[in-house]
C-alpha cells in the first residue's frame, strides 16, 4: 500500500553518507505527499552547500522507486545549518552559527584569496555568509569581493558603536580596511587588533548567518588568541603552497589551534600546481607535487583540496570578481567551491555530533 508511512519505512535504511545514519531517523525526510502514483517529498540537508547532494537525491528516489505504484519521486531539497555547540567561557553571536577561520603559518599563499572565495561559493549555495577581514597586514578582502570604495555604516547602539557591514556577492563584510588607515604604519595597527576583532565580532549588525569566516592575519599571533578565546569557533582551516617551509609553518598553526581547543578542520593546498591560460589541459607542480596531501596525512588532519596556480584567478581577485562568480567553469573556482563544500560538510558533521 501506497503512503506516507510505506514511503518513509522504504527511505529507513537510505543514509545520510557523512553521518553515516538513517535520513528518517536525521529527521531530514518531511513533508511526504502521494498523488497518482506521484510522490513528492523534502530533503532537509544540514547545509545548502552539502558536496553530496545529488548523491543523496538519487539514492532517494530509486529507494522510493521500488514501492509499487510509484511513477515519480519529486525530491524539494533545503538545507537547516545545525547551530556549533556554545561554549561555558566562550560567547557566541547571536545568529551566528558557525564561525570558521580561514589561516596561514606565513603571508602571501593565498589565505585571502580562499576566504573570499569560499564565503562566495558558500552564498552560491544558498548559504546566509558573513566575512571578517581581519588581516592587519594586508586586508585586502574588500578590493576582492569588489567593495575597496565601500564605507561600513556606523549607527548608535545602546552598548556603544554598531558596524553596519558591506555587502557584495552574496557576502557581508567588515574589514580592517575599512578602519585603518592604509598609510598607517604596521607596527600601530597591532594595538588596536584585539577591540578591533571584538567590534567585528560582536558589535556588528550580522543578522542571521550560517557561516562567519575570518580571514586571519597570517601567523600564530594575538589575533588568533582574541579570536579563539573570545568566540566557539566550528573550526580552523590552515592555508598552505606545498613547499616544505611553508608546511613547516602550517604545524606551527595547528598546533596552536588545538592547544586552543579550536578544531582544525583541514588542510588546503594553494597553488599547488600552473594551469597555463594557453594550454589549459597542462600542469607544471611549479612547487613540487603532493605536499599537501603529504602534510595533511602527517598532521593526522583532512586534505580539503588543492587549489591550482591561474592567472585569472589573480585577476579576479584584482578585479572584485572573485573567480566563484566571474569564471565558476575554470579549475580554480571548480576546487574553491568543493573546497567550501568540504568545509561545510565538516562544520555540520561537527555540530551535529556534538549536539
Ligand atoms: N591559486 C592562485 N593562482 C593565482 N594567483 C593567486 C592564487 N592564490 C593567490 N593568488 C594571488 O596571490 C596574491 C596573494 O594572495 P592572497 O592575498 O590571497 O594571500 P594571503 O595569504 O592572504 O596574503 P597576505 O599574507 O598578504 O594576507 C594575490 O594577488 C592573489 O590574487
Amino acid at each position: 500500500m501506497l503512503n506516507a508511512d510505506s514511503v518513509l519505512e522504504v527511505l529507513r535504511p537510505v543514509q545520510d553518507p557523512e553521518l553515516r545514519k538513517s535520513l528518517v531517523e536525521l529527521n531530514m525526510i518531511r513533508n511526504v505527499a502521494i498523488a497518482d502514483g506521484t510522490v513528492s517529498f523534502t530533503l532537509v540537508l544540514t547545509t545548502p552547500a552539502c558536496p553530496l547532494r545529488e548523491f543523496i537525491v538519487e539514492d532517494c528516489q530509486r529507494a522510493v522507486k521500488t514501492l509499487p505504484g510509484v511513477q515519480e519521486v519529486k525530491v524539494e531539497v533545503t538545507a537547516e545549518t545545525p547551530h556549533q555547540k556554545s561554549l561555558p567561557d566562550r560567547t557566541g553571536i547571536e545568529g551566528v552559527k558557525n564561525i570558521v577561520a580561514i589561516s596561514s603559518g606565513k603571508g602571501g599563499v593565498g589565505k585571502s584569496t580562499v576566504a573570499v572565495n569560499v564565503a562566495v561559493a558558500l552564498a552560491q549555495a544558498g548559504a546566509k555568509v558573513g566575512l571578517i577581514d581581519a588581516d592587519i597586514y594586508g586586508p585586502n578582502a574588500p578590493t576582492m569581493l569588489g567593495l575597496a570604495d565601500a564605507q561600513v555604516m556606523v549607527s548608535k547602539g545602546p552598548q556603544g558603536d554598531i558596524l553596519e557591514p558591506a555587502f557584495n556577492h552574496g557576502v557581508k563584510l567588515v574589514s580592517m580596511g575599512f578602519l585603518i588607515d592604509p598609510d598607517q604604519p604596521v607596527i600601530w595597527r597591532g594595538p588596536m587588533l584585539n577591540g578591533i576583532i571584538r567590534q567585528f565580532l560582536y558589535q556588528t549588525q550580522w543578522g542571521d548567518l550560517d557561516y562567519l569566516i575570518v580571514d586571519m592575519p597570517p601567523g600564530t599571533g594575538d589575533a588568533q588568541l582574541t579570536l579563539a578565546q573570545a568566540v566557539p569557533m566550528a573550526g580552523a582551516v590552515i592555508v598552505t603552497t606545498p613547499q616544505t617551509v611553508a608546511l613547516l609553518d602550517s604545524r606551527r598553526g595547528l598546533k596552536m589551534f588545538q592547544q586552543m581547543g579550536v578544531p582544525v578542520l583541514g588542510i588546503v593546498e594553494n597553488m599547488s600546481y600552473f594551469i597555463p591560460p594557453d594550454m589549459p589541459d597542462r600542469q607544471y607542480d611549479i612547487f613540487g607535487s603532493e605536499g599537501g596531501a603529504k602534510a595533511a596525512q602527517e598532521l593526522g588532519v583532512p586534505l580539503l583540496g588543492c587549489v591550482p596556480l591561474e592567472i585569472p584567478l589573480r585577476q579576479g581577485g584584482d578585479r572584485g570578481l572573485p573567480i566563484t562568480v566571474g569564471d565558476p567553469e575554470s579549475a580554480s573556482a571548480k576546487a574553491l567551491k568543493a573546497i567550501a563544500q568540504q568545509i561545510a560538510a565538516k562544520v555540520s558533521v561537527a555540530a551535529l555530533a556534538s549536539a
